[in-house]
């Protein structure tokens, strides 16, 4: 900083890089005045009190008389306290916070905001006041809006009829109102979906505003000054602030993460790169809300992920590095179900038709809509998972090795796309990798060391001079050498503690879709994943093709009029349709779980994730039930003419289809427990051999078997079958000996209605164990 004031001019470079920014100075006594930094011609400009040595003069006794300086290098400008009285403040994430003298920050970006002179101090003193800078794009000023609010009154919203129309879908129709009562100004929230903050803190109902407050709705930022609202009419990006993150795994033993703190500015697009096992992904989950067992906290413009998370989600996209789409489905009807899945309830067709096609534009592959997703390459599902998570238009993206598997040329081509999206869209977004090929393209890169520790974060050109080497590859090898030293440098190195100010606790519940509809959308794509998969779906239909045909091989003629054979036919027939069942659903939620999760993570409920599950299966389970017990009817010539209260083909057809859909409920609270389809598999015989032993057929139950038995649906079903076909009236083949009736086949109906409603209770309690248990799905590394 041994700069004179006479520094040597040269703005050529300045000019030619096509940085254009503007200053927005905002101070009460003078008003807002717009300072156009690249009509300077100096590479170095003072700011401060002194007319006759600054190039800005602020007329502020809070101001030093030199208080601080504007650098402009190689391009980038960059912005410096110069040791002044009353210090600089920077705007991290919704609150300010003191630099430190003499250190550069930048370089300077829009939306970047610096207060001099410091907040709160004699702020209705105009002499005395302190001056906020914004940095804005002198090419796209009229981006700005200012909002004077004499005696006007402000609605905020997505909405056309409102005041300011911020057009994103974290904001809702009508989203907040700001006004003037006497001398007062206040924030009221109206009830919208993802809350108003002020200074990083959530509203409740009303708030007052004072003199340099910022509001943050969705991912708008306003400032609040010489009573107006100015603020980007655009959508911004989101700036991440990284709090003393440390993460411990297996009882405090182990870190993963140590003590990572850094911001990540709006509209950028870092990359996490480091050693296997450094902690990439750890952080990138940290950040992005899917893991939520960790020390410190992250801070979206402000907002804090810990206590907010139900908010933030919304603006949150984050592609695992699992694919999070369906095979089944063609791009397009995955993107719809994810649409109807996210957007507003009340968004039109063409609305979600609109969004789509811009959204298949955004990542180049419009002309791959009505393929099917099992049949587009690696690359290709890879940006169709980040389609499905762009269709929110999410302000903060979190990709874990997007290029993961992928040759050269298409890695780079989708490197690309991810510029473009944060420099285009608004989005800031963060990815881990562990390419280097391409790390040009990134502004940043953040250097993840042993035990999750950071070891820098800066661009590809800095690292290369930090860790004074051509190569990225080296520094990997540079921080397997020694983390510490070069993490060690880098603190002292990193120019602010980054650390916001402590906000107070809240637990908003934000309002959620409706569950009806979702219930619909689910049941709709499900339905449509089952269709699709015509191999699986001829599986399950002919499975009881076969068994029925099977059985009727081993029927001896005599069944229906003697006990043995009868009894041996109704146990056949109750573990065919438990087998059925397990079958038809013992991998269905475990295969989609990297989906299930990631859904979860953003509005499902499960509750109507297991119940569209449950409607499906019904459908299959009845259709399967029709066709064994019609097909096995039709092979034997008839059942018995009447059951216990209406005709014995009526009561085999409700019994079965009990057992079939019950046995689906039993499969999938498996599925739902299990992580991968063959660990489900593997406990599928485990299932079946407990239903075998525990009937009533094979082993008499007393005692602890008996108790057991009232646990498993072969038992009930064998019961109800007997019952239907009363049993107990049959001839015995050997009549010489004398048999008691068994009680479990009494023939009356209040028998069979209680068997009936213990099914049915089997399939109540099955869907609520399943949906608890699949809750564990955001535990799942
Ligand atoms: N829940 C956990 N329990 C125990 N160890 C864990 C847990 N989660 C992560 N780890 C360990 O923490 C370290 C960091 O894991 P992480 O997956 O973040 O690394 P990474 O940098 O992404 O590695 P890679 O590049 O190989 O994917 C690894 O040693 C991993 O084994």
């Amino acid at each position: 900083m041994e700069e004179t004031y006479t520094q040597a001019i040269d703005i050529r470079q300045y000019k030619r890089s096509g940085t254009h920014l503007n200053l927005l100075v905002v101070s009460k006594k003078e008003g807002l005045s717009e300072i156009p930094l690249g009509e300077f011609h100096k590479d170095r400009i003072f700011v401060g009190r002194d007319a006759s040595k600054c190039g800005i003069a602020l007329d502020s006794k809070i101001v030093s008389s030199v208080h601080a300086k504007i650098k402009i290098e190689n391009g980038a400008i960059y912005f410096a306290d110069l040791g002044s009285t009353n210090g600089t403040y920077i705007m991290r994430s919704g609150s300010y916070v003191r630099m430190k003298e003499n250190r550069y920050v930048g370089p300077l970006k829009e939306g970047m905001m610096f207060l001099l002179g410091g907040k709160g101090k004699k702020i209705n003193d105009p002499e005395n006041e302190a001056i906020l800078f914004i940095v804005i794009s002198a090419d796209n000023a009229n981006s700005w809006k200012k909002y004077p609010l004499f005696d006007e009154e402000y609605v905020i919203g997505k909405d056309k009829d409102c005041d300011i129309v911020f057009n994103h879908p974290a904001v809702s129709h009508h989203h907040a109102r700001v006004y003037k009562r006497g001398h007062q100004f206040f924030v009221e929230d109206l009830n919208s979906t993802n809350g108003v903050f002020v200074n990083g803190v959530a509203v409740r109902g009303t708030k007052e505003i004072h003199e340099k407050d910022t509001i943050q709705i969705g991912l708008q930022l306003i400032v609040f000054s010489c009573e107006t609202l100015i603020c980007k009419t655009e959508t911004e990006g989101i700036q991440l602030t990284m709090c003393d993150l440390v993460k411990k795994v297996d009882g405090g033993k182990k870190t993963i993460l140590s003590d990572v703190n850094c911001t990540i500015e709006s509209n950028e697009f870092v990359a996490i790169v480091g050693g296997s096992g450094a902690g990439k992904s750890t952080l990138l989950k940290t950040l992005g809300g899917y893991d939520k067992f960790y020390e410190g906290d992250v801070f979206y413009n402000g907002i804090s992920l810990k206590r907010h998370y139900n908010v933030l989600k919304n603006i949150i996209g984050y592609v695992p590095q699992e694919d999070i789409v369906f095979e089944n489905l063609t791009l397009k009807k995955m993107l719809y179900y994810t649409a109807k899945m996210k957007m507003p309830d009340n968004t039109s067709m063409q609305e979600i038709e609109d969004r789509i096609q811009e959204v298949l534009r955004l990542i180049e592959l419009t002309e791959h809509q009505n393929t099917m997703i099992k049949n587009l390459s690696g690359g290709q599902k890879k940006r169709a998972s980040i389609a499905v998570e762009l269709l929110a238009d999410p302000g903060m993206f979190f990709l874990d090795e997007p290029t993961s598997g992928l040759d050269p040329g298409t890695e780079q081509k989708l490197m690309r796309v991810l510029n473009r999206l944060s420099k285009t869209q608004g989005k800031t977004i963060v990815m881990v990798t562990h390419t280097t090929q391409s790390l040009d393209l990134c502004d940043k890169i953040i250097f993840m060391g042993k035990k999750g520790r950071l070891a820098f974060m800066g661009t590809p050109e800095e690292a290369k001079m930090f860790f004074g080497t051509e190569s990225l590859i080296e520094i990997y090898n540079l921080l397997e050498e020694d983390t510490e030293s070069w993490a060690g440098q880098f603190d002292r190195f990193n120019p602010i503690p980054e650390i916001p100010q402590m906000q107070e606790e809240s637990v908003e519940k934000p309002k959620r879709k409706s569950a009806i509809k979702q219930l619909f959308t689910l049941t709709k794509r499900y339905g449509e994943l089952v269709k699709n998969d015509l191999p699986r779906l001829g599986l399950l239909m002919i499975q009881p093709i076969l068994i029925a045909i099977l059985i009727k091989v081993v029927a001896s003629d005599d069944v229906f009029d003697i006990y043995e054979p009868t009894q041996q036919i109704l146990f056949t027939f109750s573990c065919s349709g438990i087998w059925i069942g397990i079958f038809n659903t013992i991998q269905e939620v475990c295969k989609e779980r990297a989906i299930v999760k990631r859904e979860y993570m953003s509005n499902l409920r499960l509750t109507t994730y297991i119940l569209s599950k449950y409607a499906i299966q019904l459908l299959i389970s009845l259709a399967q039930t029709f066709i064994f017990v019609g097909l096995f009817t039709v092979l034997m010539g008839n059942l018995p003419s009447s059951g216990v209260k209406t005709s014995c083909f009526a009561e085999v057809f409700v019994t079965m289809w009990l057992t079939i859909y019950s046995s689906s409920a039993l499969g999938l609270l498996v599925s739902s427990i299990m992580k991968n389809g063959d660990r489900a598999m593997a406990v599928s015989p485990f299932l079946l051999i407990i239903q075998l032993l525990f009937s009533g057929i094979l082993f008499p139950l007393k005692g602890a078997s008996e108790i057991i038995s009232y646990f498993t649906v072969s038992r009930w079903s064998v019961e109800a079958l007997g019952n239907v076909v009363d049993l107990n009236g049959l001839k015995h083949k050997y009549q010489q000996i004398h048999y008691k009736p068994d009680d479990m086949f009494l023939h009356n109906w209040p028998h069979l209605s209680h068997t009936w409603l213990i099914l049915v209770a089997f399939i109540v309690v099955l869907a609520v164990l399943s949906i608890i248990c699949l809750r564990n799905v955001s535990k799942d590394r």
